[in-house]
């Protein structure tokens, strides 16, 4: 097959992790950066370049792998892709919704997905109110597009709290306000999906003196096996976002596990290292089924 990989460099360990697989099982792959990519509407067939090369109907299949910043962009790209008919192992559907937790938490509650109690708002007359909904302080205070564990703040008092709150409802940044699950101890789980199938998990300890277990937070990882629930959990989110691989974050909270957040371009070195599992080549074996190969 004639893979292309949606991403900004070849240096991304994930990225070099799935073009290697790709090779491995015999495939012709290539790195293509999103955002030198345009698309060119109007008469015929809408029209894909990599600068100045036109891959409109290059690949079988796409991998996007679309970082934090160019999102939007990166997404159009693969809207383009699809609707050309080329296989891509997430819809660029699926990577919007996943990269604002909102929306993520919106669509995981009509579901009837669990997810730690959430409060959403932009008005700063109402800041205590908020917390109260909450059952007051600690609260967890995350910007609704944050990465890796930045912007993501436990505010203890309800002093501190609102003190947050206003501060960023006033600079217009979107923010969301959680429970802060003090039950879970600093841990979370990551679950890999791959078509429909849990293939790896693990659990991510904090730092003795953080709470976020990210690992670019220097968390511990360690391999576990989700409960029958928590794969449950892992399954449909991915379903219901429209994703074919995904990394889902739980949390075991007093009232079970819930739904922290869905990652469309989960990095593969932290659980591949803590599971010894090859998600890359899941992954691949997973666009061999889905990815239709083009007549030559
Ligand atoms: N409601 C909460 N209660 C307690 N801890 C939480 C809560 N929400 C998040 N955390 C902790 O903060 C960490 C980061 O949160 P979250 O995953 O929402 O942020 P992120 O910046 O999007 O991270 P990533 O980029 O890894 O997905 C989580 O791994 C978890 O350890």
């Amino acid at each position: 097959m004639d893979i292309a990989i949606l991403s900004v460099s070849l240096n991304v360990h994930s990225t070099r992790r799935i073009v290697d697989e790709a090779q491995a099982a015999g495939h012709y792959v290539e790195l293509i950066d999103h955002t030198k990519c345009s698309v060119k509407l109007g008469e015929g067939k809408p029209q894909i370049f990599f600068g100045d090369d036109n891959v409109t109907d290059e690949f079988d299949a796409i991998i996007p792998r679309i970082g934090a910043k160019v999102t939007r962009h990166g997404a159009a790209i693969v809207k383009q892709f699809e609707m050309n008919n080329v296989f891509s192992t997430a819809r660029s559907l699926g990577i919007t919704r996943a990269r604002n937790k909102v929306r993520t938490l919106q669509i995981m509650a009509r579901k009837g997905i669990p997810i730690p109690e959430t409060v959403f708002s932009i008005n700063p007359d109402d800041i205590e109110e908020q917390i109260k909904l909450l059952g007051g302080p600690p609260v967890i205070i995350k910007l609704q597009e944050g990465t890796h564990g930045m912007g993501v703040i436990l505010a203890e008092t309800k002093k501190s709290a609102k003190s947050i709150i206003d501060t960023l409802y006033k600079m217009d940044t979107s923010i969301l306000l959680q429970r802060y699950i003090e039950e879970a101890n600093g841990e979370d789980i990551r679950i890999i999906v791959v078509g429909n199938k849990v293939v790896a998990s693990m659990k991510r300890t904090s730092d003795l003196d953080d709470f976020r277990s990210n690992v670019h937070r220097g968390a511990d990882t360690t391999a576990i096996k989700p409960t029958a629930k928590e794969q449950f959990i892992a399954l449909n989110a991915t379903k219901y976002l429209g994703l074919g691989v995904a990394g889902v974050d739980l949390m075991r909270s007093k009232r079970g596990p819930v739904l922290i957040e869905v990652n469309a371009s989960p990095g593969l070195q932290g659980i591949e290292g803590a599971t010894g599992i090859n998600v890359a080549k899941h992954i691949i074996q997973f666009v061999e089924k889905n990815g239709q190969r083009r007549r030559k």
